[in-house]
C-alpha cells in the first residue's frame, strides 16, 4: 500500500541519542515540521529526564520512551505508573522478564490511568531480541537453542498472553510476527539502515523501504539521521523511500 507523506512520517521514529537535552535541540530545530515520533532512550533521558519528555510533548510529538524496563514485577508496576503519569504515547519492557513482569507493567497503567481520567492509555510494547544480536549471540553466548526468528516470536506470544500492544523486533520478523500474532499486534522495528549506510552495532538489518514492505507498524532510525551531514535531507530521503514501499 502506498502512503501519503504524513503516514510515511509518522511511521518514522527518530532515535535521540544523544548526551544532552541541548544538542538533542539541534536535531529537532533541524526536522521542524516533519511530523514524526520522537523516541527518548536511556541515554537522554537520564540527563534530560522527564523535563525533556514534557518539553517534546509541549511541541506536539508523539514521544517513545524506550528505556526498556526489566526488573521485578513490583519495580516494574511502579515504574510503568510513572512512566504513564508522564504523558509518552509508547513505552517498553523486556519481554525476558517473563510473564508477571509483563503484566505488572500493564497493572501500572493502569493503577495510574485510574487516578487521572485526563491521561491517555500509552502504548505498551515488549523488547524480544535486540536488533544487534544474532545467533551466535543466542546460541553461543547466552545459551538459548534455536533460531533468532524462534527466540522473537517465543517472547512475542509471552507479549500477547500477557496483554502487551506489540514487540520490538528486528524487519526481518515482522511478517512471522504479524502472522503469529495477527495484523494488528504492533510490531516496532529498528536495525534500519539505508543502503551504503554502515551497519555500525546492528545485526539484523533492513532498509527503509523493505521495512515499510514486510508490514512494520514503526520504523526506528537513529545514527543514519542523527550523525548525517545534513539530517533533514537524510530524514526527508527516508521518508521517500517509505512512500515507494
Ligand atoms: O532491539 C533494539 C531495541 C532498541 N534499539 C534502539 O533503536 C535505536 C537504533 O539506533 P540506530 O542508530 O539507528 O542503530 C537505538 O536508540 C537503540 O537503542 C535497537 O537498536 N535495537
Amino acid at each position: 500500500m502506498a502512503h501519503s507523506y504524513e503516514q510515511a512520517a509518522g511511521k518514522l521514529m527518530v532515535a535521540l541519542d544523544f548526551p544532552t537535552a541541548e544538542q538533542a535541540r539541534g536535531l529537532i530545530e533541524s526536522l521542524e515540521g516533519i511530523p514524526c515520533y520522537m523516541k527518548v532512550g536511556m541515554q537522554l533521558f537520564y540527563t534530560g529526564g522527564p523535563d525533556f519528555v514534557r518539553e517534546l510533548k509541549s511541541k506536539g510529538y508523539s514521544v517513545f520512551l524506550d528505556l526498556k524496563m526489566h526488573d521485578i514485577p513490583n519495580t516494574v508496576k511502579g515504574g510503568a505508573n510513572s512512566i504513564t503519569r508522564l504523558g509518552v504515547d509508547m513505552f517498553n519492557v523486556h519481554a525476558a522478564g517473563g510473564l508477571k513482569m509483563m503484566s505488572a507493567a500493564l497493572d501500572g497503567v493502569v493503577s495510574a490511568l485510574e487516578s487521572d481520567s485526563a491521561l491517555k492509555r500509552p502504548l505498551l510494547i515488549a523488547v524480544t531480541q535486540l536488533t544487534s544480536t544474532n545467533r551466535d549471540t543466542l546460541n553461543r553466548e547466552i545459551g538459548i537453542p534455536g533460531t533468532v526468528e524462534d527466540a522473537v516470536l517465543s517472547y512475542a506470544a509471552l507479549t500477547k498472553e500477557a496483554g502487551l500492544d506489540g514487540v520490538v523486533a528486528s524487519p526481518l520478523e515482522v511478517h512471522a510476527i504479524k502472522g503469529q500474532c495477527g495484523a494488528g499486534f504492533i510490531t516496532v522495528t529498528p536495525g534500519i539502515r539505508p543502503a551504503g549506510v554502515d551497519a555500525g552495532d546492528q545485526s539484523r538489518t533492513l532498509t527503509p523501504r523493505e521495512a515499510i514492505a514486510q508490514g512494520t507498524d514503526y520504523i526506528v532510525v537513529g545514527r543514519p539521521i542523527t550523525a548525517a551531514v545534513k539530517p533533514r535531507e537524510a530524514a526527508e530521503q527516508i521518508i521517500g523511500e517509505m512512500m515507494q514501499a
